[in-house]
């Protein structure tokens, strides 16, 4: 919890700072290296070993010690493992080459004019390169394996408030880098922690960080990328999800967890098995924070968060992502965190630039052929084929059959993905599509947050959205890490409410709005646009609203917002009723 010193800097009604930058370099100022773990307040560390000390163990029953690289030694009992190679015959390619130097394929050039805001007390200052973060040297090593040149604007920001043991609330746009933004922070803090002697003789394991994520297919992807950052760190990263066998997952577990990626139906199940502890968690990171918090997820993660025996905000450090974060949940979410600092990566001339939307009145009846002239089209511009893939939204998952069905026999090889399916069948849709195979994937929200797949150049909202934001993340899953695409949606008079939100939308992201789609706009029809405040940024810290600073009784953020009064009322309307989980 916080010293008297961070109690007297928290006084006082006007503490709250709040700046926005220009995301241009900036003359270097090299981070002040080991800034703190997690349970030492924001002012420094109170204690922490540096790179190459020894860790107490490994997250396993009878402890071990940290050998500097690899896992081999450490005393799970179940002898020396070698690790996997994560980066396959790619890890020692250029190795050689420096942060400096530009990596091909990525237009940074785009997010150079994102502006950046940040609130909170004492926001540590950004940093320019990689080589100005105190990260350490396997891990450095690692995002070169990676071919990551600079931090994206996410990282530049997130990276220092998270290196100096401050929670941290971040929206910045889909593909920009969020995942590596939660995991570093994370894999140098274990590296260079000490953490309590974790029980021995007993079979439930200690996780020191838990990364919880809504659907199996984005816990899988950051399981797979934390795997590549932590690689010969010796800090080891095990996932658990649902349709998997539960039992494979515990026998990785007691190999060692230092780690923890979950879903969080899963992760209750181990928890109520007792395979799990979070006793030792002192680091929570929620990918898709929004959605987890949303009505039908929230009752399940506060019973990880709150009512298990994880350590409370303040003793754990907390990193809430999500490229949406509509302020109700904002608000939701403030109970997990403790002096937190808000950041949001703003949207105008931002990276969503990089996709180009189109929107098109289709009747229901004509959308397939509508969707067949499309496909013929691109290929008659030569874009198909594995270099340029397609997604395909669709609102069911009798929908996603159908469609799926349809396409294949007409001659467009598609495959399809949802909760309907086996996770045999989810992986395996997936697969086929990211090899090109089957370059069309027809899918539902399921595959709508996180997923991080190459060559995706057209999504198509066949059916759209009843949610702007849920707009926001599918056409996120192209045009991703500087790269450009393009998304196509069909509207029609079953949309009505999308008009106004969708309409601002596209006019924030500079893009060309049909005349038609004004005019329905303008007729508002109840189209509640969750942006509206936010300005030029796709959302503001709530903490800034002024209902919320005069609402008086309600939370005084300067005390970690974690006193439930005043919200209880939420009731997350947000979302609207039939949201399905793939979680479990
Ligand atoms: N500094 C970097 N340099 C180059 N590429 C990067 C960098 N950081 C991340 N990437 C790449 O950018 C892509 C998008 O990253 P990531 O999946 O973390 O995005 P995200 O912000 O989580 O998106 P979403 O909101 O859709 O979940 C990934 O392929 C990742 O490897």
């Amino acid at each position: 919890m916080l010293g008297l010193a961070g109690l007297l800097l928290l006084q006082g009604d006007h503490l709250m700072s709040h700046h926005i930058f220009k995301n241009k370099p900036m003359a270097a100022e090299p981070l002040a290296p080991s800034q703190g773990g997690p349970l030492s307040g924001f002012n420094g560390p109170t204690s922490g070993s540096r790179w190459g000390a020894s860790r107490p163990d490994y997250g396993r029953q009878g402890g071990g010690g940290h050998t500097g690289g690899g896992w081999g030694g450490r005393g799970s009992g179940r002898g020396r493992e070698r690790e996997v190679n994560p980066f396959g015959n790619d890890a020692d390619v250029d190795l050689e080459q420096s942060f400096d130097q530009e990596n091909t394929g990525i237009n940074f050039d785009a997010y150079e004019d994102i502006p950046v805001e940040t609130s909170g007390e004492n926001v540590p200052p950004p940093v320019n390169t990689f080589a100005e973060i105190d990260l350490g040297e396997a891990v450095n090593l690692n995002i070169r394996r990676c071919k990551y040149v600079k931090p994206t604007p996410v990282q530049r920001y997130a990276i220092p408030i998270s290196l100096a043991g401050r929670d941290l609330m971040a929206c910045a746009q889909t593909g920009s880098g969020k995942t590596a933004a939660f995991c570093f922070p994370i894999i140098s803090g274990i590296m260079r922690g000490n953490f309590p002697q974790r029980p021995r003789g007993v079979r439930t394991v200690f996780p020191l960080a838990l990364i919880l994520s809504p659907t199996r297919e984005l816990s899988m992807q950051i399981h797979e990328e934390a795997k590549k950052f932590s690689y010969q760190t010796g800090v080891r990263v095990v996932v658990a999800y649902g349709g998997a066998p539960i039992n494979q997952q515990i026998r990785e577990l007691e190999r060692g967890v230092d780690i923890l990626v979950a879903t969080p139906g899963r992760l209750v199940d181990l928890l109520e098995r007792a395979k799990v502890s979070l006793q030792l968690i002192s680091y929570l990171a929620l990918d898709e924070a929004d959605r987890m918090l949303d009505m039908g997820f929230e009752p399940q993660i506060r019973r990880i968060v709150e009512q298990m025996d994880m350590p409370p905000p303040g003793e754990r450090q907390t990193m809430l992502f999500s490229a949406t974060f509509p302020r109700e949940i904002q608000r939701l979410a403030s109970d997990f965190l403790a002096h937190y600092i808000f950041l949001t990566v703003g949207r105008v001339g931002s990276s969503t630039d990089l996709i180009a939307q189109r929107v098109e009145f289709v009747h229901d009846g004509d959308k397939r052929s509508h969707l067949m002239d499309l496909l013929h089209a691109q290929m008659a511009n030569g874009v198909h084929g594995k270099q340029s893939l397609t997604l395909v939204f669709v609102e069911t998952k009798k929908g996603a059959d159908a469609l799926e069905h349809w396409l294949c026999i007409n001659g467009f090889p598609a495959t399809a993905i949802h909760g309907d399916r086996t996770q045999q069948e989810r992986e395996q849709a997936l697969r086929t599509f990211k090899r090109g195979d089957t370059p069309i994937l027809v899918a539902t929200d399921v595959a709508a947050r996180g997923l991080d797949i190459p060559h995706v150049s057209h999504v198509v909202n066949f059916d759209l959205p009843n949610d702007i934001d849920d707009y926001v993340h599918r056409i996120g899953r192209t045009g991703r890490a500087g790269k450009t695409g393009l998304a196509t949606a069909f509207f029609n008079d079953g949309n009505l409410s999308m008009a106004k939100p969708l309409a601002d939308l596209m006019q924030e992201a500079n893009q060309e709005v049909p005349e038609w789609l004004t005019r329905y706009a303008s007729r508002s029809y109840g189209g509640r646009n969750r942006r509206a405040g936010a300005g030029r940024f796709g959302v503001r810290d709530f903490r800034r609203d002024s209902s919320y600073n005069r609402s008086g009784g309600g939370v005084n953020y300067y005390d970690g917002g974690n006193s439930s009064g005043g919200y209880g009322n939420y009731s997350g309307g947000a979302y609207g009723p039939g949201v399905t989980s793939a979680w479990d």
